[in-house]
Parts: structure tokens; C-alpha cells; sequence
């Protein structure tokens, strides 16, 4: 049975506050600024997850970006994920164009790596990944990796910050972890 919000925070740590993301994300604007050396990209936000990160990552971002979202989802309110399932595809042209692709957690990278192939298969010349998190384990699938990463992760399936428990918590100010 799934547990409540509550449950789960009292069988969780906090790992990341508010203040300590909002620092990585002023962090990852400024990069992402020199690497894009004034190129304007197609901001490609990876729904639902990215929506929190994706809004405070733009507002850090002093280039012009071009908005557009997917909506890909592979693990579907639960804990492990399965196969991906796209509920919307870009719909800006991306032929020529460079992709920043942002979500919210990079931990096996079967969606990152799905959503980046799709972006290529469209035409786009270069594909950034920004994430705010990066899980740290080794089944990361092949030839997928973060150019930009908030803060490292352990092992342990989190939540907040854009990320659900179950369909809940998305919008808690910070990232949790269930305890092992
Ligand atoms: O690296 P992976 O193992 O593929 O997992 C990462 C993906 O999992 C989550 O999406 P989810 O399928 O839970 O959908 P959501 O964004 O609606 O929460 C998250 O937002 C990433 O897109
Ligand atoms: N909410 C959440 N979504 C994920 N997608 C892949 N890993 C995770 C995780 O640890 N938490």
C-alpha cells in the first residue's frame, strides 16, 4: 500500500535544503552561460518532474532561451521505473538548433538518453543535459552524463523538489531521501 506524505517524510532525511539548491542553480545558470557563448537554445523541459528546477534554472540563465517541454514518463508514480512512455513530443523545429534538456534527476538515464535521441532524430546539431541532481550508482545506462549537475545523490530514492513520493511532494522546498 503506498504510504502517505507524511509516513514517507518520517521515514526520510533531508538531503538538500531550499538554500543550498538555490546556490547550485545560480551556479549552473553561469555555466550554462559561457558554454552557450550567446547561441540561443530550445529550453526543453522534461515534464512533470523538471517543472520546479526548470523555472528557477531559466530565471538564472541571462541568455535567451525558447521554451518547449516533453512530457516522458517512465516510472509513473512508483518507485523503479519500466518502460518510457511519451505523452508529448517537442514540438519547436529543432533542426540546426542546439537543445538544452533539463530535468530534474538523472539516475539510471534510460529517459534522459531516450528524450536526447529523440531531439537528435529531429535534427537538433547539440544536445546539453542540465539536471538538478545526478544519482550515484553503477547501472547508469551507457553513454549518458550530465553537462550540467546541481548536487550528487546517493543510492536512495528521493523526492521534493519537482520529484514525487507516489504523486505527492513535488512541491516540498527541498530533497528528501527514504531511509534504506
Ligand atoms: O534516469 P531514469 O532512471 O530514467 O529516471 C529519471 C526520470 O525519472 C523521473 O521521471 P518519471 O518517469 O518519474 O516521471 P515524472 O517526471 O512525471 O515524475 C525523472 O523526472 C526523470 O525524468
Ligand atoms: N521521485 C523520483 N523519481 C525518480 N526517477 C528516477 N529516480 C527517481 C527518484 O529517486 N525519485
Amino acid at each position: 500500500m503506498t504510504a502517505s506524505l507524511e509516513e514517507a517524510l518520517n521515514n526520510a532525511d533531508l538531503l538538500f535544503s531550499r538554500e543550498q539548491l538555490d546556490i547550485e542553480i545560480s551556479r549552473m545558470g553561469r555555466e550554462i552561460d559561457r558554454t552557450l557563448a550567446g547561441e540561443r537554445p530550445v529550453f526543453l523541459t522534461v515534464m512533470h518532474g523538471a517543472l520546479v528546477f526548470a523555472g528557477q534554472l531559466a530565471l538564472s540563465i541571462r541568455t535567451d532561451l525558447e521554451f518547449d517541454y516533453v512530457h516522458a514518463t517512465r516510472y509513473r508514480g512508483r518507485t523503479t521505473g519500466s518502460d518510457l512512455h511519451w505523452l508529448r513530443r517537442p514540438e519547436v523545429p529543432l533542426q540546426g538548433r542546439t537543445v538544452l534538456l533539463v530535468d530534474d534527476i538523472l539516475d539510471e538515464g534510460h529517459t534522459l538518453k531516450a528524450v536526447r535521441d529523440a531531439c537528435f532524430g529531429m535534427g537538433a546539431k547539440r544536445v546539453l543535459l542540465a539536471v538538478l541532481c545526478t544519482k550515484l550508482h553503477g547501472r547508469r545506462a551507457h553513454g549518458i552524463e550530465a553537462d550540467f549537475n546541481g548536487v550528487d545523490l546517493p543510492d536512495r530514492y528521493v523526492f521534493g523538489f519537482g520529484m514525487d513520493y507516489n504523486e505527492q511532494a513535488r512541491n516540498l522546498p527541498g530533497i528528501y531521501a527514504l531511509k534504506d
